[in-house]
């Protein structure tokens, strides 16, 4: 199975030399012709993953075309541009591997539904779960969720990309993987500003437990299993992403939490902090479908500007519930 990626950030980056080990070969496609030119000359992202070498299987091209003679194609741009780079890329019936987090601004759209719209004919699976970059392309054990309907296609890219230390474990709910991702960055972004507004550890254990509630709500209502999130793409990725500064959403939280504007935040940044693209549209989706998920409008309001500490006495003050 040939395999091609969409994506020179870090993650497609590192998915790249997950799909080159063993010494097979590998299409990236990179939008920035300085990382196309540093991986094929010098064999590190020196602009999105410094420090990794990378196998020299891995080609890079600027050249979507290239991409064409592929046997599956990994989708690994950011939410809010694969609607572009799939219309762009025109790669007819090749299956796509989802690897984004994120939910599409306007549409309201899972990346999934995106690349429905965007590439009719080509089988879709997504790949999800708690993986940080530079582990995952240093070889360090990562486990994640591989879902599709197609159980023969789940299978065959499974074997293509598994190592011992990159275990696909497989699924056939698709929405449940994405949604998992998408709401995860959201909810990392809370845990940050709890870290940077010195709240605690206490406070940041209920916002992971209460934070998976709402992902658990939000999710079945969309037709998710329960199963999947509670599984590594989702309660797994949760965890992951609310405990480490090595989290880009985890880290912009903490900026915020330290009373530090959004806009200049995230003003002239290279790397994407999918959660702030994500809230406001999770937020509108999940209210139009009467889904109460309070810790996610609270992000909103902070990324529009409003102080912290109305926000935390905000959610400290409503009313007594149930926990379930
Ligand atoms: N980095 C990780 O550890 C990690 C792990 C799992 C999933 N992801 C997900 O992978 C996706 C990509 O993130 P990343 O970390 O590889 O990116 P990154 O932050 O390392 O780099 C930014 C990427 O955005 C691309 N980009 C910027 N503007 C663009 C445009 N107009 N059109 C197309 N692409 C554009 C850049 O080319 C670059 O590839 C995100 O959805 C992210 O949530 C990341
Ligand atoms: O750095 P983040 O917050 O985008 O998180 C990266 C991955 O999604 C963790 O699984």
């Amino acid at each position: 199975m040939r395999i091609g990626v969409i994506g020179g950030g870090a993650w497609g980056t590192a998915l790249a030399q997950v799909a080159a080990r063993g010494g097979k070969a590998v299409t990236l496609w990179a939008r920035e012709d300085d990382v196309v030119a540093a991986i094929n000359d010098t064999h590190e992202n020196s602009l999105f993953l410094r420090g990794v070498q990378l196998s020299d299987t891995i080609r890079a091209t600027g050249d979507l075309a290239a991409l064409n003679d592929c046997d599956a194609i990994l989708v690994v741009a950011p939410a809010q541009h694969v609607r572009a780079v799939l219309t762009a890329a025109d790669t007819g019936a090749i299956p796509l591997v989802l690897c984004a987090k994120g939910i599409e601004a306007g549409t309201r759209m899972l990346v999934g539904e995106v690349a429905r719209e965007a590439a009719p004919h080509a089988p879709i699976a997504v790949l999800s779960g708690p993986t940080f970059a530079h582990e995952v392309a240093a070889g360090q054990p990562t486990a994640v969720t591989l879902a599709c309907a197609d159980t023969a296609l789940r299978d065959a890219l499974s074997a293509r990309l598994a190592s011992p230390a990159f275990r696909p474990y497989a699924s056939s709910d698709v929405v449940g993987a994405e949604i998992g991702g998408a709401v995860k960055n959201v909810l990392a972004i809370a845990c940050g500003v709890v870290e940077g507004a010195g709240l605690g550890l206490n406070a940041r254990a209920a916002l992971i437990a209460r934070g998976f509630a709402e992902m658990t709500r939000f999710g079945l209502a969309k037709g998710a299993r329960a199963e999947t999130l509670a599984g590594l793409s989702g309660l797994g990725d949760l965890v992951l992403t609310c405990s480490s500064t090595n989290s880009r959403n985890f880290s912009l939280g903490v900026g915020l939490g330290q009373g530090i504007a959004a806009e200049g935040l995230l003003a002239n940044r290279q790397t994407v902090a999918e959660g702030a693209h994500t809230a406001p549209v999770l937020r509108d989706a999940a209210e139009a479908i009467g889904v109460d998920m309070p810790v996610v409008a609270a992000v909103c309001d902070l990324l529009a500007g409003a102080d912290v500490r109305e926000i935390v006495s905000r959610l400290l003050s409503r009313p007594l519930r149930a926990e379930v």
